[in-house]
């Protein structure tokens, strides 16, 4: 496991989105990052993934123990990006496929019995519920079983109920791996986070968190009292951007 440490300023082609980030991903942790909508968080995602795009980063992601980041980090996203011709294995199994490496079906079914898909592996993402479906995409990042992993907005077109549940899930499933969560709830982002970020257009400031351990209790007085102040927080900053 290792700590993360992005600096540097982040571009969309030739447009500034945030200057100066100065972001430490502890080791084994959550790290929630909000801000207002656009100002580049699944860019920031997109970036510590390693996936393309026309962004860059002038500056750099330094992990503490010097090794390459490449290899090392799963991303999950919003809507989880099934396959949809694919059955829940198949889509388990997609990593291991595309580097056309033999997929290990005993440890993928294994998986989904843990996200609790036990019996439903031949379903395809059109038979599942949108819960179902990211619990399958839960699973793919468990086959993947890389220290680093992005969660962008993995929850947020679910039900609260069900985005509880899922938020409690991936709390345990992903104990001990160090968690990038992009969010934009910030019962969510307290709920999970050891450490959240805001970020703007000039950078990222630390948000204030209960001290109570992870996943905090939503119906707990200091989780609502975080939660208030986070979204006042929030709303000021929308409505400088807004009004910048
Ligand atoms: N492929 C792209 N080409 C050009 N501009 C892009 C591209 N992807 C995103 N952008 C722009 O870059 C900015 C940051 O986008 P990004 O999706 O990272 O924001 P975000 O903070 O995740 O927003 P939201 O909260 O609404 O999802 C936005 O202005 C967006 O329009």
């Amino acid at each position: 496991m290792t700590t993360l440490r992005l600096r540097g300023d982040l571009w969309m082609g030739t447009a500034p989105l945030i200057r100066d980030l100065a972001l430490d991903l502890p080791a084994s942790r959550w790290s929630g990052l909000l801000g207002p909508s656009g100002v580049g968080k699944s860019t920031l995602a997109r970036l510590v993934a390693g996936l393309p795009g026309p962004y860059r980063l002038e500056g750099a992601i330094c992990p503490e123990d010097g090794k390459p980041l490449q290899g090392r980090v799963a991303m999950m996203a919003q809507e989880g990006q099934l396959l949809p011709w694919a059955d829940c294995v198949q889509n388990v199994t997609i990593g291991a496929r595309l580097r056309g490496v033999r997929p290990d079906v005993t440890r993928a079914r294994a998986l989904l019995a843990q996200v609790g898909l036990k019996g439903l592996e031949r379903r395809r993402p059109a038979a599942l519920s949108g819960g179902q479906r990211q619990r399958v995409a839960l699973a793919r990042v468990l086959m993947e079983d890389c220290p680093i992993v992005v969660l962008d907005e993995p929850f947020s077109a679910l039900d609260t109920l069900t985005r509880l549940a899922m938020q409690d899930l991936a709390a345990s499933l992903l104990q001990g791996r160090t968690v990038i969560l992009i969010t934009h709830d910030p019962l969510e982002a307290i709920r999970l986070s050891d450490q959240a970020y805001l970020l703007g257009p000039d950078g990222a400031e630390v948000l204030n968190l209960p001290a109570s351990p992870v996943p905090r209790d939503y119906t707990a007085p200091e989780t609502l009292a975080a939660q208030a102040q986070m979204l006042a927080r929030l709303h000021r900053v929308e409505s400088e951007t807004c009004a910048g």
